[in-house]
């Protein structure tokens, strides 16, 4: 099989006003949806971040890949290195909570992207579905957690009408929006998205939620944005409400002295994002769980080496993410589905993207139970719906958004908003 045509098509789709600790989501998020053709008339579809710097290398990709073989996946990373080194600018500064739009993670990020489209057509090719690619599943429904953030009811600019589910500042509107996510979609357990109001009245919603949800194991999340000492009073003031304690505080060695001093089972996206930190990691035996994600860990494959690595050093593995659709969400769960030891709840943003805007055939692809169910289809199970592509394509052309920057979009509310690190 030879590789005959590969397409890169940005998209935008609405995205609500989430607050986080960089400051809040723009009114539009940005992917890339990837399609690769071969000459026996498949099709591989990958998706990827679509912010500039991102996109610039999947671009500068497209051409090169003409002629390879779909299932020369090392001809691929070294196409990719080659590439990265000769057009990525070093110093990119990447949008924080976006690890893969970091300059670092170029070469990872554009190799997953392509990879998961390569496996996809090899998948189809051989009429098996993809996790068959990744040694087989051990489980067909992968479960997913609600992932709660506080938000203003609408954006600043209100480019579209605000969405359904309103303002959620205080506890009665978080448990109100908690109620909502698992009603619709069944989850099991709550991720609270925090670093964004001040810590006791976060520490306050988790103790609202744990009221509200007994028996929910419950995590809070503010992406680095407590000191160590804030990190410490709140886990003092959390007891053991929690099942995993995420990123509260920077740095590696911040982690591990508040392990240290607290016991807690501490969860990472942010001090864990690559093998040279996971040796760290356990060295300075810093987190407890490493939250994985194919899109910046280059790929479903190195995914699942890096829970074979979280297995042998006895760390847990999850699943982290940012705003994406209905591929991206398939090749979670198809790697998912393959990992033994996952052993929490996978992240997700999908809840938060509008039931009219996926670019695969059928629409948004069911969460039932909470979790997300792999067949027996061919490849990842999709096919794409071109006049939706073509729709969302028309967004990104217009929405005037290129790269996301959640602190720019916050002085918008807030002048005199800044990027500071721990906050709190
Ligand atoms: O677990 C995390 O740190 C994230 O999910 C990062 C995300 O980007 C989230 O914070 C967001 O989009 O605001
Ligand atoms: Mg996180």
């Amino acid at each position: 099989m030879k590789i005959t045509r590969v397409t890169v098509t940005p998209i935008a789709f609405r995205d609500p006003p989430l607050l986080n600790a960089s400051g809040i989501h723009e009114p539009y998020a940005l992917r890339s949806i990837i399609e690769i053709e071969s000459d026996t008339g498949y099709i591989g579809l990958g998706e990827s971040y679509g912010d500039a710097p991102a996109l610039a290398i999947q671009q500068q990709l497209q051409a090169q890949l003409i002629g390879l073989d779909p299932f020369n996946l090392n001809q691929l990373r070294a196409i990719v290195r080659a590439t990265v080194a000769a057009h990525a600018p070093q110093s990119i500064a990447g949008a924080e909570l976006a690890p893969g739009s970091h300059a670092s993670k170029a070469v990872s990020n554009a190799y997953s992207a392509f990879e998961v489209a390569f496996l996809d057509l090899q998948a189809r090719s051989l009429n098996v579905p993809l996790v068959d690619l990744l040694g087989g599943a051990v489980r067909d429904e992968i479960p997913f957690s609600a992932y709660l953030f506080f938000k203003y009811a609408q954006h600043v600019d209100s480019p579209y009408q605000p969405d359904t589910w309103g303002e959620a500042l205080n506890e009665e509107q978080i448990v109100a929006q908690a109620r909502r996510m698992i009603e619709a979609y069944g989850f099991k357990s709550i991720k609270l998205k925090a670093g964004t109001l001040p810590p006791e009245h976060e520490v306050s919603c988790i103790k609202a939620l744990k009221q509200a949800f007994p028996g929910y194991p419950l995590r809070i999340d503010p992406n680095g944005n407590w000191s160590l000492e804030t990190s410490i009073r709140m886990a003092q003031l959390l007891g053991d409400d929690l099942q995993y304690y995420e990123d509260p505080t920077p740095g590696l060695e911040g982690m591990s002295e508040l392990h240290r001093l607290t016991g807690l089972p501490l969860a990472t996206n942010m001090v864990v994002t690559d093998f040279d930190e996971f040796r760290r990691s356990v060295a300075l035996d810093s987190v407890q769980i490493v939250l994985a994600d194919h899109h910046y860990w280059g790929g479903l494959r190195d995914t699942q080496h890096l829970a074979k690595m979280c297995q042998t050093f006895g760390v847990g593995v999850s699943m982290h993410s940012n705003s994406h659709l209905g591929i991206s969400l398939m090749a979670m769960a198809h790697v998912a589905a393959s990992v033994p030891n996952l052993d929490y709840a996978c992240d997700t943003h999908y809840p938060w993207q509008e039931p009219d805007e996926e670019v695969v055939k059928g629409g948004k692809i069911p969460i039932v139970d909470g979790c997300v169910k792999i067949t027996r289809a061919p490849g990842l199970g999709l096919e794409l719906d071109y006049e939706q592509l073509a729709k969302l394509n028309d967004l990104y052309l217009t929405c005037g958004i290129r790269q996301r920057d959640d602190v720019k979009q916050m002085q918008r509310y807030k002048p005199d908003w800044q990027a500071l690190k721990p906050r709190f």
